[in-house]
């Protein structure tokens, strides 16, 4: 399996994330592919490759353009506005305020485009954010020309991206542009199992009232879990799209015997869809040991997640999202990879 990554990661690395009420090294952090390159090289799979330019066109056509000149000129207005720091959304437009008019003032236009305050933007982060979804459109085009499968090895993550709003590390949805691109491609009904720790809530809004697009998701209940305000399981889709959105809320604590009963529903509902491509959001935060997550799933649970996905015999683009115990995410993202390619 070729993987697509990108050095260009490294322009994202804010110095903090507010966690707990303090600012803490962030979660989300350049080390964390570095981990997975280690284990790739580990395993052999060693044909890495860097994506070349973003298909801009493609960018463009997935989020709405005023979104993506914010991000281009967040950090040129922050500065110029005189903040001292990182771009940190403080105010952000609550309920019964006025949610469709964005502010002039590039403190308050922060808060319009934010989903969430943790997660820091930077000089850097425009760039970091167009090259990880280089790597996932690289890694498209490269199934769509006949590879059974590829991996695109994205940094910054993308599930939580909406068209419009960032927050929870994500700025671009990587996963979005995938399955949009096998659309364009010739798939006639695409599919996205998200196995991240945490909702997808960008991939569900994006795709929410589309009848050409699956989107599954496995993740920690939103009475408990980040991102909370969307994720539960009477979420299945509007419109044309009745139907197509299944959410498999679960509880803290839970292990690999319930979380692979609700991938085997998953995937059977991914099969009676008729999916003729698959894009997976590959997090790894529901390893027992994550530090911001509260499943129990083992190492050896990945691989044999893999091998499961595997058996829906598609063609396939893995996209890198969470996983944040640092030392373990190389392994369990490769097992993921190795399980699929066993099936
Ligand atoms: N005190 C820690 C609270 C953390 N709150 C934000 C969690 C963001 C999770 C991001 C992710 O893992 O879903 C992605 F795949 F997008 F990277
Ligand atoms: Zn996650």
């Amino acid at each position: 399996m070729k993987t697509f990554f990108s050095e260009e990661h490294r322009r994202h690395f804010p110095q903090a994330e507010l966690s707990g009420g303090q600012f803490v090294t962030p979660y989300e952090r350049p080390s964390r592919v570095e981990y997975v390159l280690a284990r790739l090289k580990e395993r052999g799979m060693t044909d890495i490759v860097a994506p070349g330019a973003p298909d801009m066109a493609a960018i463009r056509a997935l989020c709405a353009p005023d979104y993506l000149d914010f991000l281009e000129n967040a950090w040129a207005e922050w500065k110029a506005e005189g903040m001292a720091g990182e771009i940190i959304a403080a105010n952000f437009p609550a309920r019964r305020m006025q949610a469709g008019r964005p502010p002039r003032n590039i403190d308050g236009k922060v808060g319009y485009y934010a989903l969430a305050s943790e997660t820091a933007m930077t000089g850097g982060t425009w760039a970091a954010a167009l090259s990880s979804a280089a790597s996932a459109q690289a890694a498209q085009a490269h199934v769509a020309g006949g590879a059974k499968s590829a991996f695109a090895l994205c940094r910054p993550p993308g599930h939580h991206a909406t068209a419009d709003m960032y927050g929870g590390y994500c700025f671009i949805n990587n996963a979005a542009l995938v399955a949009e691109a096998f659309r364009r491609d010739g798939a006639g009904r695409v599919a996205i199992l998200d196995i991240d720790f945490h909702h997808g809530n960008g991939t569900q809004d994006i795709f929410y009232d589309r009848g050409d697009i699956f989107f599954a998701s496995l993740h920690g209940a939103p009475e408990d879990a980040f991102p909370y305000f969307l994720g539960f399981a009477d979420e299945t889709g509007v419109g044309a799209g009745e139907g197509t959105t299944a959410n498999y809320p679960m509880l803290p604590g839970t292990g690999y015997g319930p979380w692979s009963a609700a991938l085997d529903d998953a995937i059977a509902r991914i099969r009676a869809f008729g999916a003729e491509a698959l894009v997976v959001s590959l997090g790894v935060d529901a390893y027992k040991d994550d530090p911001i997550s509260f499943f129990k799933l083992d190492s050896p649970d990945f691989m044999d997640a893999g091998r499961r996905i595997g058996t829906l015999g598609l063609p396939t683009v893995f996209c890198m999202e969470g996983g944040y115990a640092i030392e373990a995410v190389g392994v369990n993202a490769v097992n993921v990879l190795e399980g699929y390619q066993d099936a």
